[in-house]
């Protein structure tokens, strides 16, 4: 069911990264540049024909006015509401702890600098829902932005298939405190967080994680605006030793698998017997699945099955796929962690699966997909501020350091600059 490497096998390996990368091939990247220029000239009226044809809904209204999510939302279920109430604790809990201070250094003569951390003033938070509804999606994206202090929310999100708004993502807005909730998907939905429709407001950062032809659109945007990194078809790297059991490592790879025909599975591991096992239980299970139509896909595509000779090897397999998850299900995972160098997010040992972080554990599950852990960093407060500098130097300052600063400014011939410091002194 998986395709099997041996680690000496490195061509099959390098095969394996170089078909992930093409997945934002020229070819998704210039359909999706046309989505955005027509967006760009047209606006909601490009929008609501996009929508027609991606998913099937024929809009009247792209703005969910506070009546129909007050009403939506309450048609969330009891049990689900008590668990997203629990969640959000959790998050808040993580998230706290990333926030930055201000600060402020005072030297001799008067001089003072410092540095301060503003919130951004306008996010749009994408929150997929073209396979499935991701409310937890609205904590991850949404709560560190409050904590941040970000003033205006703005949410985009398809229509569900009636062509309204899942009471669940309702609710969860609603829960996280989104200012303004849009039924946008996709290129479309990027492309109006980006320019601005006449009815959605251009922001100044995008958020949020969505399939390939989101992950294309918010890269053709950046610049336009930020963005919070490339977050596109979900990855799980397992790597297990021979204690693990093949069920809990089989269930956890089709958990990632489940998300989308090109979400990556990949299973690394020291223990042939157990490969083997996990093969069965993959047929098995995937079998019982209602999703296994898109897992037989994913699998198919980007499933594979890596063999080394130590856990420190398999490590460095990890370190150069730089999984969005890493599943350490070692028996002494903590001895594995220092090793790891490329990773979204780390779960350590034989019982904390990817789900426990996807909905409840408090880490973000917004991650750096295709490689890009190389250099990216999870979805967090630090995503929503900007630091701005500020200095301060008196009279008795720049009379004391001022011929310094015209020697450094003559060297580059910038008399103008030199100039400044003179008529002060
Ligand atoms: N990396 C992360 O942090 C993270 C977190 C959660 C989910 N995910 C990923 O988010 C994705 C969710 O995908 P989804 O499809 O369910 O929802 P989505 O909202 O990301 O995408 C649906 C939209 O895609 C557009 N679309 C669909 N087919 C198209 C086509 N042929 N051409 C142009 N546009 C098209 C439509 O506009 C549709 O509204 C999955 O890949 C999942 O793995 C990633
Ligand atoms: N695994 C996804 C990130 O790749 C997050 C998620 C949300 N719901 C379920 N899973
Ligand atoms: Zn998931």
């Amino acid at each position: 069911m998986l395709e099997r490497i041996k680690q000496s096998e490195t061509k099959k390996l390098e095969a394996y990264l170089r078909s992930r990368s093409d997945d934002l091939s020229y070819e998704v990247l210039s359909k999706v540049q046309l989505i955005l220029s027509d967006v760009r000239q047209h606006g909601d009226e490009a929008i609501i024909r996009y929508t027609k044809a991606f998913d099937g809904i024929e809009l009247t209204s792209l703005r969910v006015s506070d009546e129909a999510l007050n009403e939506w939302a309450a048609a969330a279920d009891e049990a689900f509401k008590e668990a997203m109430t629990k969640a959000k604790d959790n998050i808040i809990a993580f998230h706290e702890a990333q926030k930055q201070n201000n600060y402020l250094q005072q030297q001799s003569l008067g001089i003072c600098l410092g540095q301060r951390v503003l919130p951004l003033e306008r996010v749009g938070v994408y929150v997929p829902g073209g396979r499935a509804q991701y409310p937890s999606s609205v904590l991850m994206n949404v709560l560190p932005a409050k904590i941040a202090g970000v003033k205006r929310i703005v949410m985009i999100t398809p229509p569900s298939k009636s062509g309204q708004l899942d009471p669940k993502i309702a609710y969860a807005a609603q829960l996280a405190g989104v200012d303004e909730v849009y039924l946008a998907g996709g290129a479309q939905g990027i492309a109006a967080l980006a320019y601005g429709s006449e009815t959605i407001p251009r922001v100044d950062k995008i958020v949020g994680p969505g399939n390939i032809y989101v992950a294309a659109a918010k890269k053709l945007v950046y610049g336009t605006v930020d963005i919070d990194m490339i977050a596109g078809p979900s990855e799980i790297l397992v790597i297990a030793d021979e204690g693990a059991r093949a069920d809990y490592t089989a269930a956890d790879l089709l958990s990632q698998a489940e998300h989308d025909p090109m979400a990556s599975a990949i299973l690394v591991t020291t223990s042939s017997k157990l490969a083997d096992q996990v093969c069965e239980e993959l047929k098995r299970q995937s079998e019982q699945l209602p999703k296994q139509a898109i897992i037989a896909e994913s699998l198919k595509a980007y499933g594979k099955l890596i063999l080394c000779e130590t856990l420190a090897d398999c490590v460095e397999v990890a370190n150069v796929i730089a999984p969005e998850h890493l599943e350490l299900m070692v028996a002494d995972p903590w001895a594995l962690l220092g090793l790891v160098r490329n990773a979204g997010s780390v779960f350590l040992g034989y019982y904390t699966c990817e789900s426990v972080g996807d909905y409840w554990g408090g880490t973000n599950h917004v991650l750096p997909t295709n490689g890009t852990a190389r250099f990216a960093s999870a979805l967090s407060v630090d995503s929503f501020v900007k630091r701005s500098s500020f200095l301060y130097y008196s009279k008795e300052a720049i009379e004391a350091y001022g011929s310094k600063i015209v020697t450094l400014a003559e060297s580059e011939n910038l008399q103008a600059h030199a100039n400044a410091v003179k008529v002060r002194m």
